[in-house]
């Protein structure tokens, strides 16, 4: 089975409509054949709109960073996962350790995101993590795997293999300071045996996961060469089209 790798940018709250269109200008005929590495933008919702156009044509996937459960009604500020499905959008972010943290989402709101974003025909690329404080506890992977199993607590098999998985320990985000590959690969090969368990072999061996966590140039050919690493969320290092290009293009 190969799973092809996915290196994502999310750019958070981080780039206007102008300077979208700017990198995209920049990056696009320099992106690898989607079949070889998957190449994706997460913008912040006002940006889709310029991003979706910009990228017309070209390898960039696009991506949301966050979505609510529900398609419309009163719920005044969200956005709807049917109108990104709508607007062209291919994946969504959901339950990244910013959401967690400063907008109280919870394992269960989070479910209720991954389900709607299938509903939809999307797929969400689900962040988990643990703190330095569960990490220096030694309870890291009880964390991440109650965070898995909430997240994934009613989804099929099909879905689960289409999903993205990001492994992202809040301590190393925007830190400068990455878990060591063997401590990203530890944690993403214990994320695919829950799969496992919590499916079958076939489930795991197609889900993909993701580390994330000052993914750099420097540092991601010897992240991506781990077994179970199957790409990169990346933050600071997909703002720019140079970096962005590197990282995209790690196989070179
Ligand atoms: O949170 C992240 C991606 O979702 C990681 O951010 P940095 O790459 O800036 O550490």
């Amino acid at each position: 089975m190969s799973r092809t790798p996915i290196i994502a940018g999310n750019w958070k709250l981080n780039m206007n409509p102008k300077e979208t269109v700017e990198f995209v200008n920049a990056v696009k005929d320099q992106l690898p054949d989607s079949s070889k590495v998957e190449s994706l933008i997460c913008a912040p919702a006002v940006d889709l709109d310029a991003l979706l156009k910009a990228a017309e044509g070209s390898n960039l996937h696009v991506g949301a960073e966050n979505c609510y459960w529900e398609n419309s009604g009163a719920f005044t500020g969200e956005t709807s996962p049917a109108v990104l499905k709508e607007m062209g959008v291919q994946y969504v972010i959901i339950g990244h350790s910013e959401r967690r943290g400063y907008f109280h989402e919870t394992d269960e709101d989070i479910n209720k995101k991954a389900k709607a974003i299938f509903a939809n025909g999307m797929t969400p690329i689900l962040c988990c993590g643990e703190s330095l404080e569960t990490r220096e506890a030694g309870k890291e992977n009880e964390w991440v795997v109650s965070q898995i199993k909430a997240g994934l607590e009613g989804l099929t098999s099909e879905q689960v293999s289409k999903l993205v998985i990001a492994y992202e320990p809040i301590w190393a985000i925007g830190t400068g300071k990455t878990a060591s590959s063997d401590q990203a690969e530890e944690m993403c090969k214990t994320i695919r045996e829950t799969v496992k368990d919590l499916y079958n072999e076939e489930t795991a061996e197609n889900v993909r996961i993701q580390y994330g966590g000052s993914v750099k140039p420097a540092n991601v050919k010897e992240l991506m060469a781990k077994p179970d690493i199957d790409g990169g969320l990346v933050g600071g290092a997909s703002l720019k089209p140079d970096s962005y290009l590197a990282l995209v293009n790690y196989q070179d």
